[in-house]
């Protein structure tokens, strides 16, 4: 075999110059420039799609770092109220809160999660304060103020689901009475949408939503999330109430009970690895769909990124347009101030 010297490999032969494919399609024609690119591009993320997840944490001081979620914190209120004045600068209309509870506040039937003076109560009443227009999203489920880390009431390690929901709707309403625009169910019980969407509409609050986690599956990606709120399960795993990964029409099946129940918009939960989840949803329903970009995804691109791996803001963007163009409405991200800001250079 003859190998070319660098200068014969470098100049075209006279047949390869006169070479013409006579082709009506060249999908290249539209990728020649940057504005064409931009003019066809099908998925464009707006900051209008972000929802920016809080941890929220009692007392005062500095705001705590998490390890395994660089760049995230649990802040007490007065800090957690400078960050959403960030957030809000920046566009963002809408954040979702965790809080972190302190372990002498928990107990068996997370009876701290429908305490109207709770830290989440609390803190939906200064927000609501202070940034009125600011969109806020508690989040209903018991794990954060259960002493044995699950969403629902446990007997003889079960997870018990009509007395789980009786909690939750508690819960979902005390939350509405501190101005809460929408509750969003992430426990995964049976039938919780219609109990909240009905006891919402006798307490005269139908105009607060419901963002129901839909397709929540049992995922290995929340382990940065059950660190942030130090509320892993403290036997067993999830996958009495959550999804198995490898299931993808019972993830429609949810969706229709969910719409039938009153949710106003659903939500998969992980993003990434469930993108055809998303898509399904999005040709199955005509509500808004939702899309939770979980906290091991972001640990993975951060961490990937401290390590020279990946470039971390390349990688961020396309993570999000991609899970855009599976057919998310929203994408509750922890990279939402990060996003935001590029999105505004
Ligand atoms: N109700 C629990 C809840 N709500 C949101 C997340 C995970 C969010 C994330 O990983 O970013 C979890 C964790 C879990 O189900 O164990
Ligand atoms: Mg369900």
């Amino acid at each position: 075999m003859r190998v070319p010297t660098s200068s014969q490999s470098e100049t075209l032969t006279e047949t390869d110059a006169s070479l013409t494919l006579f082709q009506r399609q060249r999908p290249r024609r539209l990728r020649r420039s940057e504005g064409l690119r931009r003019m066809v591009c099908e998925t464009s993320l707006s900051v209008d799609n972000l929802v920016y997840p809080l941890f929220v944490k009692e007392g005062e001081g500095q705001p705590e770092a998490i390890p395994s979620m660089p760049g995230c914190f649990r802040y007490p209120l007065d800090r957690l109220l400078e960050e959403i004045e960030q957030a809000s600068e920046l566009g963002i209309g809408a954040i979702a809160l965790f809080p972190v509870i302190p372990n002498e506040y928990k107990d068996r039937r997370g009876s701290e999660s429908y305490n109207p003076n709770g830290l989440i109560p609390r803190t939906l009443r200064a927000i609501k304060q202070e940034f009125p227009q600011m969109m806020a999203i508690a989040d209903v489920a018991l794990d954060p103020y259960n002493s044995q880390g699950h969403d629902g009431i446990v007997e003889n390690g079960k997870i018990l689901n009509d007395q789980t929901v009786a909690v939750l709707v508690k819960q979902a309403l005390t939350q509405a009475e501190a101005g809460a625009d929408f509750v969003a169910p992430s426990d995964m019980m049976d039938g919780r949408v219609g109990a909240i969407r009905q006891a919402l509409d006798a307490a005269g609050r139908a105009d607060v939503g419901i963002l129901a986690y839909t397709a929540k599956y049992a995922s290995a990606y929340y382990g940065p999330f059950r660190d942030a709120l130090d509320s892993a399960p403290q036997f067993g795993d999830k996958k009495t109430y959550q999804m198995d990964p490898g299931n993808g029409r019972e993830a429609l099946k949810e969706v229709d009970l969910d719409i039938e129940e009153g949710a106003d918009i659903v939500m998969v939960k992980p993003a990434l690895a469930y993108l055809d989840v998303i898509d399904r949803i999005k040709e199955h329903t005509h509500l808004p769909v939702a899309a939770y970009n979980v906290s091991g995804e972001y640990a993975m691109v951060k961490a990937a990124a401290q390590c020279g791996w990946i470039d971390e803001e390349k990688v961020m963007l396309e993570t999000l347009t991609c899970i855009k163009r599976a057919g998310a409405d929203l994408i509750l991200t922890y990279f939402a101030k990060e996003v935001a800001a590029l999105l505004a250079r």
